[in-house]
Order: C-alpha cells, then sequence, then structure tokens
C-alpha cells in the first residue's frame, strides 16, 4: 500500500508530460484509451511493467492495451509446477541464449514466447473488464486487415483452422483488472515443444495443469503476417474501437483521446519497477512458489540384493516438496530387502530435508554419502538420485 502512495505522487508528473492522468477524478465520465508498446523483450521487465500498470495506474477513465514481445521463455500461471510443466533442465540447450523460465502473476496454463509471438494486455477498472470484447478487437483486427477469419472457443482460446493461436488468462483485483493473451504468428514451433515437453515424472499435484492443444502459427495462414505489423493492426482496431462504458446501468459510447505510446520500462519512468523484476526473478518466486507436491518413482530391486525373490521386490522413494524445498522423503522397502539385512540409510534421506528440490539437492546428497557405501545402500541411493534428475 505504502508503494503505491509514493509512487503515484513521484509518477504523476512525469505522466502529465504524456497527457496521462495518474487518479482521475471519478466525476469524469470520459474514457481515454492508449496502446503503449513496451522497448522491452525482456520476460521479467516486461511482467514487471504489467504489475507496475496494475498496481499505480488508475484506469477509471483511462483503458490500456500493452502490446510486447520477449525473447525465447516458457511463463507458468502462477499456481502452477514448473517441473511439471516445462522441460527445466534442457531449456538452457534449446535457443543459443536460452530460454528463460518465468512465474506470471495471472492464473492458468504454461505456454512459450519468443519473437514470433506477440502479447497483449488489456488493462481497465475492474467493473470495465470484459475478455469477449477485447478478443473480438483482435479477431477484427486479423480479417480488417489480411481477411483471416479466428474463432473464439469456448474456453476463449481464439483458433484458426481447429488449432489454438492464442491463449489467455487474467488477473482480478479491485480497483484494476487486466486480461492479457498470446498470438502465435511466427513463433518457433520445435523450440516451443522441446521447451514445454514433459515425459511423467510421478508428480502429485493439485497446481494447475496446462491443456495442451494443437498449436498453429498466423504465417501458416498468410505469410504478410508479421509481428511487425500486428502492432499498428490491432493497436488501430483498438483504439477505434468505442470503449464500453457503464455509465447509467447499460452500454454507453464514451468519448476517447487517441495515442500510441513506445514505453520505456526503467525505473526513471516507473518508479519502484525494478525492485518489482528483482523479485519476479528470484528463485524463491519461480520456484518456491510452486504448490505443494509429491514425487514418487518405483525400482525394482535386483535379485542378488534380496533374500526371497519370490515376493513383490519393487522399492519406492516418496518426496514431500513444500515452498520448492524437500520436507520429506519415504522409503518403501520391499520384504526382501529388509530381510536381507537393509535397514536403511537414515542421512542419506535426512541430508535431504530443508533443501531445495534440485541438482543441488542432489550434490549434497552424493557429498553426504561419503565414498563407502554398500551395495545396498548404494542401490538406494542411486534410486533416490534418479528421482531427484528426472526433473
Ligand atoms: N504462445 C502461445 N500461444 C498460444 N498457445 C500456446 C503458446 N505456447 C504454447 N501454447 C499452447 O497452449 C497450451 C497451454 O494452454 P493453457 O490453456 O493451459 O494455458 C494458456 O493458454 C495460458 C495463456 C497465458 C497467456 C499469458 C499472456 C501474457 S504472459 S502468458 C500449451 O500446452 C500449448 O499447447
Amino acid at each position: 500500500m505504502a508503494l503505491v502512495h509514493r509512487n503515484v505522487v513521484r509518477v504523476s508528473a512525469l505522466l502529465a508530460r504524456y497527457n496521462f492522468r495518474a487518479y482521475s477524478t471519478p466525476a469524469e465520465k470520459d474514457i481515454k484509451k492508449s496502446v503503449f508498446i513496451s522497448q522491452s523483450k525482456d520476460i521479467f521487465t516486461n511482467l514487471a511493467l504489467e504489475d507496475w500498470l496494475y498496481r499505480n495506474f488508475d484506469f477509471t477513465n483511462h483503458h490500456v492495451l500493452m502490446l510486447w514481445q520477449n525473447d525465447p521463455c516458457v511463463v507458468i500461471g502462477r499456481h502452477q509446477n514448473p517441473w511439471l510443466e516445462a522441460n527445466i533442465s534442457e531449456l538452457t540447450s534449446i535457443t543459443e541464449n536460452g530460454v528463460q523460465l518465468a512465474r506470471r502473476n495471472s492464473g492458468g496454463g504454461t505456454v512459450f514466447h519468443d519473437q514470433g509471438n506477440l502479447n497483449m494486455t488489456f488493462f481497465t477498472a475492474r467493473n470495465h473488464y470484459n475478455r469477449k470484447y477485447n478478443l473480438e478487437v483482435i479477431k477484427r483486427a486479423l480479417f480488417r486487415e489480411y481477411g483471416v477469419k479466428l474463432e473464439i472457443s469456448s474456453r476463449e482460446d481464439l483458433t484458426l483452422r481447429n488449432c489454438k493461436v492464442s491463449g489467455t488468462a487474467a488477473k482480478l483485483g479491485r480497483p484494476s483488472a487486466y486480461h492479457h493473451c498470446t498470438l502465435l504468428v511466427s513463433a518457433n514451433k520445435l523450440n516451443l515443444s522441446q521447451a514445454l515437453q514433459k515425459v511423467d515424472v510421478g508428480i502429485e499435484t493439485n497446481a494447475t495443469k496446462s491443456i495442451k492443444s494443437k498449436i498453429i502459427n498466423l504465417c501458416e495462414e498468410d505469410p504478410k503476417i508479421k509481428v511487425s505489423s500486428l502492432y499498428k493492426v490491432v493497436g488501430w482496431e483498438y483504439l477505434r474501437t468505442r470503449a464500453l462504458s457503464i455509465k447509467d446501468g447499460g452500454m454507453e459510447l464514451a468519448n476517447q483521446q487517441k495515442g500510441f505510446q513506445m514505453v520505456n520500462p526503467t525505473d526513471l519512468w516507473f518508479p519502484g519497477i525494478e525492485e518489482i523484476r528483482t523479485n519476479l526473478q528470484t528463485w524463491n518466486w519461480r520456484f518456491g512458489k510452486t504448490p505443494k507436491f509429491t514425487i514418487s518413482r518405483s525400482f525394482t530391486v535386483p535379485d542378488n540384493l534380496l533374500i526371497n525373490t519370490d515376493v513383490p521386490d519393487d522399492l519406492k522413494v516418496t518426496m514431500i516438496v513444500e515452498g520448492g524445498k524437500i520436507m520429506d522423503v519415504n522409503l518403501f522397502v520391499p520384504p526382501g530387502l529388509v530381510a536381507s539385512g537393509f535397514t536403511g540409510n537414515v542421512n542419506v534421506i535426512t541430508s535431504l530435508v530443508g533443501h531445495r528440490f534440485s541438482e543441488e539437492a542432489l550434490d549434497n546428497l552424493e557429498w553426504s554419502l561419503g565414498a563407502l557405501i554398500s551395495d545396498k545402500d548404494k542401490f538406494v541411493t542411486d534410486c533416490v538420485r534418479q528421482v531427484m534428475q528426472s526433473v
């Protein structure tokens, strides 16, 4: 709350220069519209800009469409599990400079961005929030300029030839809200599928799961469609579409002042944005925010470690991970292994507890084992290691 007040005072003077109004009075009836074009291609900066505007800008009488692009990244929803949604261990090698992993503030599933993907954020006051209206703007823009007919699916994806071209998510607060969506224009589909590829790693969780769809790029329909042209095409369609007003309980057409604005997301323009960006980049936000989950794997114990080979011989390792950290590790040891004298290496298990669920925890595990381990302990250790390595 303190942040809001501090920033509003400092920013209002700055915005006045560009004909923006911070926290305009409720008496004003007209709704202005602006298109902000972010000059950054960095996912953390752009998510910080979105968050800054959401928290600090007054959208009561001024609606904003923010248009933005990113270098390659995977963007998971606020309540998702990155180890379940993204190919974490491969992200650094998929493209020359790697694919960033980011967690956004809105809910919903995981998407891939690169410079062949355009993002659009529609900011309004909460009582003006209308996803359908926004998607219709995009639909009309594509039809008017290129004659391309998009459909709005029941899930509010935009589709073309029954394939997805756009995914949607939203942040609804008070007094402001935003609806943001992607638009696949010429994204690298191979990188997209590699970045989101996941084999079943035995994770159980209540976290939001993504809904995989067959996707299509707009350029497959018409090679003339380029992200660089869409800034203007979508921007103008938004500005020419009359804002929805709720005056007198009905829909009213409001007056508008129109304009595009290049936005440079720095602390000078948006005091405090750097701090928001830093937080979005932390391990605590990206991984630590993951809803509680368990990861389990079963392993067949080799006959030479068992006394009785007639009974089931599966060893099961289950890790409980909360706040991205290993809270507990359970071993379910088959009777044949117990009978052979295995008691379990308690140190192996307890040394993992409290550590981040990552390769780091694996290193710690190996270190704590030391050089001398019995075959049975080694088998168990290998099983635990495989659980760690599978994500
Ligand atoms: N860029 C992009 N656009 C459209 N669809 C995509 C994209 N990347 C992946 N996918 C497909 O969507 C599903 C996930 O669908 P799902 O419906 O689960 O999730 C979404 O759509 C979320 C959209 C979030 C939009 C925000 C706007 C600005 S920051 S991110 C994925 O498995 C792929 O099949």
